[in-house]
């Protein structure tokens, strides 16, 4: 699907999508307990590659309440799939299911779709045969397809933290189900670390404890997951968020106000730092958990991505569209996502008439004198990228039309009814 976008002003008030990281957590932590219900869960296409994951493990997942998920778990014992398991476009299913798999004696194929089966899984598979499991990548190179197996019962890994903090997510899940647990140390410095903060909350929720130490992380064994009375509420998404408050700022006509907007341990909502550094008129309610932004004139800074990989592309545009240079540093993870972002925003975002430049680990964007026109834009089936080249449409002079554009579905799948009941001239 091509979406074309108009320049044109946004205003009102809209609330945030679901947390797309919290989601899958809680789906597969009710799927290591004998079951929970998931209240107001983000239900989108890598969230459901999810709960496909959980019922090819033995689980149910029901969804006919349209604001609850209720999950039976398989309780910690996985029993071998039918079938292959899909995880489509999602990175978050695979690794945290990848190691769900290797807890159960016999092998389970795990695969995805193109993006996902050039990403890397090697960290991964080392850790689990360092477990002393068996997993293979089928090509040997390090991707999926994989083959995953071996009654993994607990030990002591090693495992680099600059590739995915999704590795050391998936070896805490599954580490409190094995009989000794799990004892990360990581090799290198950890990035995307907000990302396992979120996950030791979620373990909390469902009274499993597993913390930090001097060198990486340990989960104890023998726990069993269940959240009190049953049940687990789902917030708001930042990385989602991020869109709607850079079109207030970028592109508000009166306010755009973003509810459900409670603090968490989500690192994504540096956003607000990040928007507010760069001059927007914005206020923060947290006891409210509402944000509201102004059309603002926004400077460029100097962002560190480290800890807030999704949130790149978004950075970027709005980059493109203040005075100045914004530099975004330790961006190298961000080129091992859907798409590499860093070059995919470089290029569109260049088609559009901003000066960018980018090198291993950095995008910088030069903001002085530049004005944005329309474009037609490829949106690389990635739904950051899309959105964000939504934003820079909503600035750019004449139209912009996405390629794609319905991968949004990933993490955000109503961004463009959201976006034209803002007031913004999209045409679909
Ligand atoms: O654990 C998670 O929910 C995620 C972790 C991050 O990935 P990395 O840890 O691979 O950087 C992030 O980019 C992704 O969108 C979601
Ligand atoms: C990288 C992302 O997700 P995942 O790793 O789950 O594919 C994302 O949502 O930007």
């Amino acid at each position: 699907m091509d979406v074309t976008i108009r320049e044109s002003a946004v205003a009102g008030t809209t609330q945030a999508p679901p947390s797309k990281s919290y989601t899958h957590r809680a789906i597969l932590a009710a799927g290591y307990a004998e079951g929970a219900t998931v209240h107001d869960p983000l239900v989108s296409a890598d969230t459901k590659a999810t709960m496909r994951a959980v019922t090819a493990y033995g689980g149910t997942v029901d969804r006919s309440d349209e604001s609850a998920i209720a999950v039976e778990g398989f309780d910690g014992r996985p029993e071998t799939p039918d079938d292959v398991i899909d995880c489509a476009n999602s990175g978050t299913t695979m690794r945290l299911v990848t190691a769900t798999a290797a807890l159960q004696d016999d092998l389970t194929v795990l695969t995805g779709d193109d993006s996902l089966r050039s990403r890397p899984q090697g960290p991964l598979l080392d850790a689990i045969g360092q477990l002393g499991g068996r997993a293979d990548s089928t090509r040997a190179n390090g991707q999926a397809p994989l083959v995953v197996g071996g009654g993994v019962d607990g030990g002591t890994v090693a495992i680099p933290g600059d590739v995915s903090s999704q590795y050391i997510t998936a070896l805490l899940m599954a580490g409190a189900v094995t009989d000794t647990g799990i004892d990360v140390e990581l090799t290198t410095e950890l990035k995307s670390s907000p990302y396992v903060d979120i996950t030791l909350e979620v373990l909390s929720d469902f009274g499993v404890t597993a913390e930090q130490t001097d060198d990486g992380y340990t989960v104890a064994g023998g726990q069993s997951y269940g959240p009190e009375d049953g049940t687990y509420h789902v917030p708001g998404d930042f990385s989602s968020m991020s869109y709607l408050l850079a079109m207030g700022a970028l592109a508000g006509d009166d306010a755009v106000a973003v509810t459900s907007a409670f603090p968490s341990a989500q690192g994504d909502s540096a956003i607000v730092d990040v928007l507010d550094r760069m001059g927007a008129t914005l206020d923060w309610d947290q006891q409210n958990g509402e944000i509201t932004v102004e059309r603002s004139a926004l400077s460029g800074i100097e962002v560190g991505v480290e800890d807030t990989p999704d949130l790149l592309p978004t950075i970027a545009t709005l980059g493109a569209a203040a005075d100045g240079v914004t530099r975004i540093t330790d961006a190298e993870h961000v080129r091992y996502k859907e798409t590499d972002r860093v070059s995919a925003m470089a290029e569109e975002l260049t088609k559009m008439g901003a000066e960018v430049e980018e090198t291993q680990d950095e995008l910088v964007v030069y903001g002085e004198d530049t004005d944005l026109h329309g474009a037609t834009v490829d949106g690389r089936a990635d739904h950051r990228i899309i959105m964000s080249l939504a934003v820079a449409g909503l600035v750019a002079d004449g139209e912009t039309t996405v390629t794609g554009a319905e991968h949004v579905d990933v993490s955000f799948p109503n961004f463009f009814d959201v976006l034209s009941g803002l007031g913004a001239a999209v045409d679909r």
